[in-house]
């Protein structure tokens, strides 16, 4: 079975913090899974998925992302960034754009440096880029601008960009957070539904422990930078997620916190 991604003591800390972000992390995700990251603010899934999608430099561990290793020195080459899509919480938008030429961006590392120079998309571009957007449930929108969308197109703009990347890995943080708990299902719904039919890996992050039962196969917790639990969805208990999500302070099941 192939891995998409491979994680080994994985530690983090952030520039002028005293307690690292991420500390001895590690866990593996084969190709295809569909995977919820549970935990409370401030437990480490941005930075998490940040540093999967290439953006932080600095940390300790062994880290692989479809199958080639992360240098913790510097970003990974170019070539490979297309092969790994992100769905940024706040969207990410070009708001004076239309949906169709926000959707297109997510073309940009797939084109000829021609087409992508001149932003002149090929046919087979834009029928990628239509076809994410019927994805999502939103193709009468192609040509409407981004600032005239409400949160919820909106998000299912940022969703299609990304899947029209044909990315073979989706990290999505807080994907659906904007929204209210029924549009919040249909987005995540659809999200989940299109990384299955593309077999890409998904990995997205929330702070809605139902929503996550619904739509991952496996569910990760994490607090304060640390692994509580790894399982799949269906042996998940009320109690490990009341627990994930208790007060703050410190966490006895887990140990005292590094200072690295
Ligand atoms: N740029 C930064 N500089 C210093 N510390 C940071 C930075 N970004 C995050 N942190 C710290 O790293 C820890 C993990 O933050 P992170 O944003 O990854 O958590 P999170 O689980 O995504 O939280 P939320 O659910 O609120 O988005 C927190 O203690 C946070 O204060």
């Amino acid at each position: 079975m192939s891995m998409a991604i491979e994680i080994d003591d994985l530690s983090y800390v952030h520039k002028g913090a005293q307690l690292p972000a991420l500390e001895r992390v590690s866990f593996r995700i084969p190709a295809g899974e569909c995977v919820a990251l549970l935990g409370p603010s401030g437990a480490g899934k941005t930075t998490l998925l940040a540093l999967l999608d290439g953006r932080i430099q600095g940390w300790r561990g062994r880290v692989s992302v479809l199958g080639a290793p992360l240098n913790p020195d510097r970003p990974p080459p170019r070539a490979r960034r297309p092969d790994t899509g992100f769905v940024f919480q706040e969207f990410a938008l070009v708001e004076r754009s239309t949906a169709l030429r926000n959707v297109l961006n997510g073309r940009l590392g797939r084109m000829s440096p021609f087409h992508a120079v001149l932003g002149s998309p090929m046919a087979h571009d834009l029928d990628i880029a239509r076809t994410a957007l019927a994805d999502c449930g939103i193709a009468e929108l192609a040509e409407r601008r981004v600032d005239s969308l409400s949160g919820g197109q909106r998000q299912r703009v940022a969703i299609a960009r990304c899947l029209a990347q044909e990315p073979r890995l989706i990290l999505a943080d807080e994907p659906v957070s904007n929204l209210d708990p029924a549009r919040a299902g249909e987005v995540l719904g659809l999200m989940t539904k299109a990384a299955r039919a593309r077999d890409a890996t998904a990995l997205f992050s929330s702070h809605q422990p139902d929503l996550a039962r619904r739509f991952a196969g496996r569910i990760i917790g994490i607090r304060e930078g640390r692994i509580a639990f790894n399982v799949p969805t269906s042996e998940l208990k009320d109690d490990a997620t009341a627990e994930l999500y208790r007060g703050s302070g410190p966490t006895p099941e887990l140990g005292p916190r590094a200072v690295l």
